[in-house]
């Protein structure tokens, strides 16, 4: 399917308004011919043939035809414009339906710039092109036709004379149709590189303060700024080369008429009035002419972006996303048999290797180890954010993989290392994964999270509407709101990655109490750097490298005298040999 083809598909459900529009079009561009036709009558008939009476009757028709002319063309352009912001709205749908579907791996891979560029510029460019451009190649072909129609009737040599130079104007078109294809691919990929500097650089305008690389941001923007200036002078600069042999050409028309058509009347072969009649419809042969390079910029503009939306349409996530018919409530039983992992872009580097492990429902899991060790992606197969390469995720005895993900995913909450809250009030944060939540059900979350008591001191309690990504909030703070979050879907899995990271070690064991004493049990994972933290799991992970290299509870791992007691030792700030007395 082609370009064309493929936008029919968004522009044909509004058939009957581009029917009603194309209607109108057509009585619009035919009134167009009869004021040029009615001058040569005056011409003719009036001053000519001394017919003073036809005069008034002739400006009355031209008066009428220009009025209704004015208002078909009036209406027609909006009824362009509703079906090209009809295809905009519906394109956006699919798109932004299309990003929720899409899975981690599209992100890691895609920048959020690129990303805003396809929803906005990319989308824009389409509009225009159903909305303006369709209808001015509409009206450029008929023009074209019907003043070789019109002027054939009136003199066939004179009209062969001007169309004899539309075989050059169609040479143009093609070469600069060519010659612009490549340059406006390079023009959307410019500009999305910009968008996406841009957008890296507001985010994280934090760190480039604290860094002082104001400079280094506006060196390097300034880069990709200028990137896009030479590229938007590249396709000025092919308009540049063939324009002015089109404008040429097309004024060659005028010169070919005067000369040729004078010569005609001259000669007896044509009136004065045929001629002037003729000069009025030269425009419609020009007008096609001069206006096919600037559409050509266009038609390119839309085809480009065409390009960059459909891939994105086209994406397929690595994981189905299927829509849970049922709810399904597991019970929380987690078994990884023989499970290994590599990220698709970078097979060498396995990330998990065989891991093994059974969670009873209930059971709380401690997954401590080093940066890079793995602990984030073990749990991220869990939820199916990613699948095994090899081995199997099992869930209550099936399958993962066999689960329709949104049920799966109903069933665990997760609280990511980098927390990212909506700027929305807090209630609505909280209760995002589980909308309508009463009040009352809030606040106990919170309560649980040890996060009640900061919120009620805000200005506005949980109404307090926080900026974006949870800004005004300090880091520990963020972190309890969005482990309220996840606790307010009252989930059977409940994953924690180090979630207590920025709260002091008091906080952290307040809210583990307060985690024990919730009704509904939960198989909790518990991603942390600290020992304290999964001391008391059932069972503990220590991993290094993407393996699990000891396994065990925290009496049995401190028995075995090996890396985890190492570790806990560390952490006691006890020298390495010494003996630890209760290690409870
Ligand atoms: N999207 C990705 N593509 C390729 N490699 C990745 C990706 N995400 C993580 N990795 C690699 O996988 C390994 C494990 O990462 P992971 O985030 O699971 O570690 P972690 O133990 O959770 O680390 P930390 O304690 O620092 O959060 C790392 O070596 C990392 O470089």
């Amino acid at each position: 399917m082609n370009n064309f083809q493929w936008i029919w598909q968004y522009v044909k459900v509004n058939r009957r308004k581009l029917i009603i529009a194309t209607f109108l079009f057509l009585i619009s561009t035919a009134l167009i011919l009869v004021n040029p036709y009615i001058m040569g009558q005056i011409v003719d008939q009036v001053i000519d043939g001394n017919k003073d009476s036809l005069l008034v009757p002739f400006l009355l028709v031209m008066i009428g035809a220009t009025l209704v002319r004015t208002i078909t063309r009036y209406l027609y352009q909006i009824l362009f414009e509703q079906t090209g912001q009809n295809t905009l709205f519906d394109l956006r749908q699919d798109m932004y339906k299309k990003l929720q579907e899409l899975d981690f791996d599209f992100f890691n891979h895609t920048r959020v710039g690129d990303i805003m560029t396809r929803m906005t510029g990319d989308t824009d460019a389409i509009r225009h092109f159903v909305s303006w451009v369709s209808y001015q190649v509409l009206e450029c072909i008929f023009y074209f036709v019907v003043s070789i129609v019109i002027m054939g009737t009136i003199n066939w040599k004179l009209t062969l004379a001007l169309v004899a130079v539309t075989p050059v104007i169609y040479f143009l078109t093609q070469a600069m149709a060519r010659a612009q294809h490549p340059v406006f691919f390079q023009i959307r990929q410019s500009f999305s590189r910009l968008n996406s500097m841009v957008e890296e650089n507001i985010s994280g305008n934090r760190v480039v303060k604290a860094f002082v690389r104001e400079d280094f941001e506006i060196e390097k923007f300034n880069e990709h700024n200028e990137d896009y200036k030479k590229r938007n002078m590249d396709a000025a600069n092919v308009s540049k080369r063939f324009l002015p042999w089109q404008d040429g050409v097309a004024n060659s028309l005028s010169v070919i008429a005067l000369v040729f058509g004078g010569y005609l009347v001259i000669k007896g072969e044509m009136t004065l009035g045929d001629l002037v009649v003729f000069n009025g419809y030269l425009w419609m042969l020009n007008q096609p002419m001069r206006m096919s390079g600037w559409l050509i910029n266009d038609v390119e503009r839309f085809l480009a972006s065409c390009v960059k939306i459909r891939q994105m349409l086209a994406a397929k996530p690595k994981i189905e996303v299927r829509n849970a018919k049922n709810q399904v409530r597991v019970q929380g039983k987690v078994e990884f048999d023989h499970v290994s992992f590599h990220f698709a872009d970078d097979p060498e580097h396995h990330v998990l290797t065989d891991i093994n492990f059974t969670a009873q429902p209930g059971e709380t899991v401690g997954i401590i180890g080093e940066t890079g060790s793995g602990k984030t992606t073990l749990v991220n197969l869990i939820g199916r954010f990613y699948d095994p390469t090899s081995g199997t995720v099992a869930i209550d005895d099936r399958n993962a993989k066999d689960y329709p993900i949104r049920e799966l995913r109903d069933n665990i909450s997760m609280v990511m290392q980098d927390v990212f809250l909506f700027s929305n009030t807090i209630a609505d944060n909280i209760s995002f994964g589980r909308p309508h939540l009463d009040e009352q059900y809030v606040q106990s979350v919170a309560r649980i999270a040890d996060a009640d008591n900061f919120i009620a001191k805000m200005p506005e309690g949980y109404e307090t509407v926080v900026g974006e990504r949870g800004v005004g909030l300090s880091g520990g703070q963020k972190q309890r709101i969005s482990l309220a979050r996840a606790l307010a879907k009252d989930p059977s899995i409940l994953i924690l990655d180090d979630t207590t990271s920025a709260v002091d070690m008091e906080t952290e064991t307040k809210i583990q109490q307060e985690l024990g004493k919730m009704t509904t049990k939960k198989t909790t994972f518990i991603i942390a750097n600290r020992i304290s933290s999964v001391r008391d799991a059932d069972q503990i992970l220590l991993m290094e490298k993407g393996r699990v290299v000891e396994h065990g509870t925290h009496d049995e791992l401190m028995a075995l005298h090996g890396k985890y007691y190492e570790v806990f030792q560390k952490q006691l700030g006890l020298e390495k040999g010494e003996q630890v007395g209760n290690t409870k």
